[in-house]
């Protein structure tokens, strides 16, 4: 089952249900016994509870109240804790009364040589930055690994939108995030400024959450079980044969790039179209590359766009790809000549795989992503009826009824030229092999970020390193199947 994320509206929800069903109190109380756990599991691991110093920043709701029943058990450990409440007159009653009672300490300020602070600013309750109080005590911090304390946000790091993943100005950036339950969407669409998030078993169940308040990722394990490879009755055709149209014979990166990506991925074939062909065999002597489309042969689904330019021919070729009844995938200058006719995939029943950019993704709608990307990529899926993969960071992929699989490379290496033509390559192998356009999309994500980790190693990389990689990524996914798995 891929990983769960939530809206704070479902998370209430599911919190009501069981809160319903529990004596008052003890989803807190299971909450905050989380949050104890984690800062003592930290604190260690760096030498030991008795006498290490803890900061809590409380805010006026119950993410405060988890702060402060957090601190209490800390205190009663001998970790000196101390508390700068935002609002003194509407800090958690019951939680405040046991910090003090187990010997918590109130300041005005958080002193230097703090081991930990616990944001328990705000959490899904949160609306827009930090304010002014909140920002001054967390801009006063010395960054963990400057030396200073490490910080350890409650639900959601404060400052960020839990259900856009929106970073305001300020907001808390955490080293450790300590979730309930389920995790919140802001956990992956945010997941940089979250740090390591630790979910937390408080006993709510959320399986019968709707989708629209859903986003998914999968786990390595599923994507490697996924991954196509040959079984003892396969042969070069029977897996799916991929052709890939991309490049020109000035401009022969993208061919290069998409179709070696396409040989990497998958065993069987790999077609090209395109006045690259030459340099693309030259690369890849195993691509059976030809200049004009009606000599291609038959592939099971196409890969088209990167480079390809944006003329008439090209539009010209696009349509006919897309007239086909096969599963496409459009990327880079064919997403430009869609976005100019929408009507070559108004009707179509084939799967469809779009991967924008931002700006391709602007191109297509008319208006920019926006701080709710989650929003605007369901958005595109939902009225083009077809499946989008919004690249960046953090990776989403919608299909038209709303389901998202979302995947957070991990690393920013991959934001480099040519990147986008090796996912394609990847993604269209995994098209051809007869992955849905949302499954194709994700697993390819997750195998290029982890290409892409695997190249860089602390060093920036260009997208041919991060190709000659994805074949060690492919077998890190699938690390521990059995061989004829399929
Ligand atoms: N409801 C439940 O059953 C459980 C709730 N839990 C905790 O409760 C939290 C939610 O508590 P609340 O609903 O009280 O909401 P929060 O504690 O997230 O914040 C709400 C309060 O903060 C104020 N506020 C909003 N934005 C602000 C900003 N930018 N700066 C300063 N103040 C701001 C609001 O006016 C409100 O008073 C969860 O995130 C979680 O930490 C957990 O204890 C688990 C169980
Ligand atoms: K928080």
């Amino acid at each position: 089952m891929p990983i769960r994320h939530l809206t704070a509206d479902a998370v209430r929800t599911a919190e009501h249900a069981a809160g319903d069903l529990l004596a008052n109190g003890t989803l807190m109380r299971r909450a905050s016994g989380g949050v104890a756990a984690t800062v003592i599991e930290e604190l260690r691991r760096t030498g030991g509870c008795y006498g290490r110093h803890v900061g809590l920043v409380v805010g006026a709701g119950d993410n405060g109240g988890d702060a402060l029943y957090a601190a209490a058990a800390l205190a009663r450990r001998g970790v000196r804790c101390v508390a700068v409440l935002l609002a003194p007159q509407r800090a958690h009653p019951a939680g405040l009364t046991a910090f003090r009672a187990s010997g918590g300490r109130v300041v005005a300020e958080l002193p230097a040589g703090l081991d930990v602070v616990l944001d328990g600013v705000v959490g899904i309750g949160g609306r827009g930055p930090l304010r002014p109080a909140a920002a001054a005590v967390f801009a006063a911090l010395v960054p963990a690994d400057q030396g200073g304390p490490i910080v350890v946000a409650v639900d959601v790091p404060s400052g960020v939108d839990a259900d856009t993943g929106q970073v305001h100005d300020p907001a808390v950036r955490a080293d450790i995030t300590v979730t309930f339950g389920v995790r919140r969407l802001a956990h992956l669409l945010a997941g940089p400024q979250c740090g390591r998030v630790r979910l937390v078993d408080i006993g709510i169940d959320t399986s019968g959450a709707d989708e629209v308040d859903t986003l998914w990722e999968l786990t390595d394990a599923e994507v490697g079980r996924m991954w196509p490879v040959p079984g003892p009755s396969d042969d070069k055709y029977s897996q799916g044969v991929v052709g890939v149209i991309a490049g020109s014979a000035r401009y022969p990166g993208a061919a290069i790039l998409a179709s070696g990506a396409a040989v990497t991925a998958t065993s069987g074939m790999t077609r090209f179209v395109g006045s690259a062909a030459a340099d693309v065999v030259s690369h890849h002597p195993e691509v059976v590359a030809v200049a004009r489309y009606a000599d291609a042969g038959r592939v099971q689904a196409w890969a088209v766009g990167p480079g390809m330019g944006t003329d008439d021919d090209a539009l010209a070729l696009l349509g006919e790809i897309l007239a086909t009844d096969l599963p496409v995938l459009v990327d880079a200058d064919g997403l430009t000549l869609l976005a100019a006719h929408p009507e070559l995939v108004a009707d179509r029943a084939a799967p469809t795989l779009l991967t924008p950019h931002a700006g391709e993704f602007a191109r297509l709608t008319g208006a920019d992503v926006g701080s709710d990307r989650l929003g605007a990529v369901r958005g595109l899926a939902r009225d083009w009826r077809v499946t989008v993969l919004l690249k960046g960071r953090i990776t989403l992929v919608a299909d038209p009824t709303g389901t998202v699989l979302g995947n957070d490379a991990g690393s920013s290496w991959a934001a480099t030229a040519g990147a986008g033509d090796v996912l394609t390559g990847i993604a269209g192998g995994l098209l051809a092999a007869g992955l849905s356009p949302q499954l194709a999309g994700a697993a390819a994500a997750r195998v290029h970020a982890r290409a892409a980790a695997r190249a860089a190693r602390g060093a920036p990389i260009g997208a041919a390193d991060l190709l000659a990689e994805v074949r060690d990524a492919v077998r890190d996914v699938r690390a521990g199947l059995g061989q004829w798995s399929r």
